[in-house]
């Protein structure tokens, strides 16, 4: 077993608190409101706050959720459904939000992690300005990266808020993405199964 660093959701290292507070002051005053009012007074320091969460995987690589692996022996699929996927898009930066359902094949060794550290890997990539498509690769990327599985898929669901609340304002559609590597990629039986298991209610 392999125990590493623990994995705080802190701010990426050169945030800078100060500089996104004066930023939200601008734009409370360029929206023609007062930021001096109230309500709005403490509302650059907790939108800082917010971002420092938001935007905590911007400081994080995928060994520092990957922290706790086994030599197991076991050699075929282990798959997590609907796990929560909270982003943010880099276009408007407004939240986009679902589940994330991630299955790989051990190695030879039968090496495995903890399964809650798949979805604090998923966190690593989730919390920064974020893509979609990219998200799901990155979290294919770093699964195999430090895993070193046979083979990993992971699929997204997600609605996003910036084709719900403005924009096209379609509330309710759902963008499915998927990033498959090694014997998910080679093998259509593999892949064949593990959607099969995914798309199961
Ligand atoms: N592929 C992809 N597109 C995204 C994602 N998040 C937001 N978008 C899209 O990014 C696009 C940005 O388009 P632009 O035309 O530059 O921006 P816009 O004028 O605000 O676009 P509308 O949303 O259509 O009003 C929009 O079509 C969004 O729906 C994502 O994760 N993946
Ligand atoms: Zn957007």
């Amino acid at each position: 077993m392999t125990v590493a660093e623990p994995h705080a959701a802190e701010p990426p290292s050169g945030f800078d608190h100060g500089r996104i507070e004066k930023a939200v002051r601008e734009i409370l005053i360029a929206i023609g409101e007062n930021p001096d009012r109230d309500g709005l007074r403490d509302t650059p320091a907790r939108v800082a706050r917010a971002y420092a969460e938001q935007f905590a995987g911007l400081g994080q690589r995928p060994e520092d959720a990957l922290t706790t692996m086994f030599d197991a022996d076991h050699d075929e699929m282990v798959l997590v459904k609907d796990i929560e996927v909270m982003s943010t898009c880099e276009h408007h930066l407004l939240p986009f939000h679902g589940v994330a359902h991630i299955g790989y094949t051990p190695n030879e060794k039968g090496r495995i992690t903890g399964l809650s550290k798949l979805a604090r890997l998923v966190d690593v990539y989730a919390r920064r300005p974020q893509v979609q498509e990219r998200m799901t690769s990155q979290i294919a990327d770093g699964l195999m990266q430090v895993l070193e599985p046979r083979g990993v898929i992971v699929v997204i669901e997600a609605e996003h808020m910036c084709m719900t609340m403005r924009g096209v304002r379609k509330p309710g559609a759902k963008t499915i993405t998927s990033a498959v590597r090694g014997d998910f990629r080679t093998s259509e039986a593999t892949r064949a199964e593990a959607m099969s298991l995914i798309l199961r209610g």
